[in-house]
């Protein structure tokens, strides 16, 4: 039995995504202990990662070679930048952060050479490098969202439960869902070794997810011993 590319995909990158799940600051998200200092970085730094992830799409939308496809890049665009960043303009507001104020963020090592990484890929190939820069953002998103909301307490919490809320949303599944659809088409007419190349992409995005949740768990910047 032959199975999608998205499926081929997902049974490689499945384990480090279980990880995940059980990382201190998801657990902290899905118990509602996290320390609110740690949520702050993650937001702050999660913000800009956010506006250097909506130039991902713009480069999809150049990149596509149908209106279908330039679409989905652009409700992605348009999702990302309203929705998904609206929620950390009010998680901002809860703390007296304004939205100048969370854009000026200073990148962190990570953010920088997630982002760097992500824009490359995408720079460098056509319209598949691009969705599959996106996938592990997005689907591992949608993932921990939903595993998180199989617990109620999760969804109601009335600091994280707009986290979970949203990451669980039928709104960000239906554009998951998309992504999906998107990369699963490409691996029907791509070559193996087209194939492999947009699946390592997807697995080295993977380990910096995981990287990022590191970097917010341990309020971290850059690893240097003096700062200037
Ligand atoms: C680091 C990261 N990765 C993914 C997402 C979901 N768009 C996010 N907000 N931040």
């Amino acid at each position: 039995m032959t199975i999608s590319f998205s499926q081929q995909i997902f049974n490689r990158v499945e384990p480090v995504w279980q990880s995940y799940l059980t990382h201190p600051f998801v657990k902290g998200i899905g118990d509602g202990t996290l320390d609110k200092a740690k949520f702050i970085h993650y937001m702050k730094q999660d913000y800009i990662y956010l506006i250097e992830y909506s130039r991902l799409f713009a480069i999809g939308a150049s990149k596509a070679n149908d209106l279908s496809t330039m679409t989905l890049f652009g409700e992605l665009l348009h999702g990302t930048l309203s929705f998904e960043m609206d929620l950390h303009r009010q998680y901002a507001e809860k703390f007296g952060i304004s939205a100048e104020e969370l854009e000026a963020t200073e990148p962190s090592a990570t953010m920088t050479s997630y982002t760097s990484y992500m824009l490359s890929q995408a720079s460098l190939g056509g319209v598949e490098n691009t969705i599959a820069a996106v996938l592990a953002c997005a689907w591992s998103y949608n993932y921990i969202g939903k595993a998180l909301a199989e617990n109620p307490s999760s969804k109601e919490h009335e600091f994280y439960g707009d986290w979970v809320n949203t990451y669980s949303s039928s709104e960000f599944t239906e554009l998951v869902d998309k992504c999906i659809q998107l990369i699963d088409q490409i691996g029907k007419t791509a070559s193996p070794e087209t194939k492999k190349k947009l699946e390592d992409i997807v697995v080295n995005t993977s380990y910096y997810e995981y990287m990022f949740w590191d970097m917010a768990e341990n309020i971290t910047m850059w690893d240097v011993p003096v700062t200037v």
